[in-house]
């Protein structure tokens, strides 16, 4: 096994969990603090890509364009990554992010829709910058399904293809079929993006690493959406006691966790009822606030709400389902007392 390289993105997939509230204060601190440590990529932009402060998927407290020039401008070392969904994002956006120095776009859709990723994989690399594809909820498809989609995101140029376990669904042994699949079948590298409903977030990291996965994400402090991601602190330790040595300062990275992130967090992340209901229903993980918002406004308890998304099986960019899905509960509820 070698060691992979590590994105560390608690500066977009976070930002689902503190409601798009960074500051460009804040962001200059923890990218100081992760470049220092050494880590290589470091994602920053709202939690659903470039453009995605709308009603719809909630308002940046902060221009995503600003939170995305302090973070280029604050790395010395590390590559700044945006996110980007097709039809959330357009090409606009994406050549903005590219001309202010982001070195990186990961291109992110629903895992049987790679062929929408086409054009901005190919602006991407016009542009001069990565491609990364990322294949959200992997868990709904079979491996092989997974590797045709990925193939499609190579055959445009991409450098990358991740396996993305959107919502904390996976165990180690899907994990390892997946990204085995990837693995034989593309010639670029493989990642893997975990969350952590099931509890597996860490060990479905190492799973990926031992199927050969090549990129691994991360969160300081596990901040990330509904039960968070694999901890970057935690990653590194557990990959030094591998002897798989990433050049990241573990003290730093601790550090920068205690001192830095935790004071942002409105709580620890926890695999409360609603994150692990939601892991096993296998719905989309930045569904959460929008389910508990809802689920307060029409007096309902979150889980109902999740086991619905999951039978209708909802997938990322359908959050208007959720006001419809407690709608409909609700009525329900009324009909019946
Ligand atoms: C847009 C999503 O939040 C991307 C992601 O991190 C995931 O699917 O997980
Ligand atoms: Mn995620």
């Amino acid at each position: 096994m070698k060691a992979p390289r590590i994105t560390d993105t608690t500066l977009r997939d976070g930002a689902h969990a503190i409601s798009y509230s960074f500051t460009e204060e804040q962001v200059r601190e923890i990218v100081g603090g992760l470049d220092r440590a050494g880590v290589p990529v470091i994602e920053v932009s709202h939690g659903a890509g470039l453009n995605a402060s709308t009603i719809q998927q909630g308002f940046s407290k902060t221009p995503e364009f600003d939170l995305i020039r302090a973070a280029v401008e604050t790395a010395e070392k590390a590559k700044i990554a945006s996110l980007f969904v097709p039809g959330i994002g357009t090409s606009e956006e994406l050549r903005k992010a590219a001309e202010i120095g982001i070195g990186a776009i990961r291109v992110a859709v629903h895992c049987t829709e790679a062929d929408v990723t086409e054009q901005y994989i190919r602006l991407a690399k016009e542009l001069g910058i990565e491609a990364v594809g990322f294949l959200m909820m992997s868990h709904t498809q079979p491996a092989e399904v997974l590797a045709e989609q990925a193939k499609l995101m190579e055959s445009y140029g991409a450098d990358c293809v991740y396996v993305v376990d959107s919502a904390g669904a996976l165990v180690p042994q899907g994990v390892r079929e997946r990204v085995s699949a990837l693995k034989e079948a593309l010639s670029i590298d493989v990642g893997f993006h975990a969350h952590n409903n099931l509890g597996l977030a860490i060990g479905n990291s190492i799973a990926a690493l031992e199927a050969g996965a090549d990129q691994i994400d991360g969160t300081v402090r596990a901040l990330g959406a509904g039960a968070g991601n694999a901890p970057t602190e935690v990653l590194v330790a557990a990959l030094n006691k591998m002897d798989l040595n990433t050049g990241i300062d573990l003290s730093q990275l601790m550090d920068l966790s205690e001192e830095v992130v935790a004071p942002i967090m409105p709580g620890p992340i926890v695999i409360d009822r609603d994150n692990l209901s939601s892991g096993y229903a296998g719905v989309y993980n930045s569904f959460l606030l929008h389910v508990r918002h809802a689920a307060e406004k029409f007096d309902l308890n979150p889980t109902e709400i999740m086991e619905e998304l999951g039978k209708r099986q909802a997938i990322a960019g359908q959050e208007d389902w959720i006001l419809d899905v407690a709608l409909e509960l609700a009525k329900k509820k009324k009909v019946t007392v």
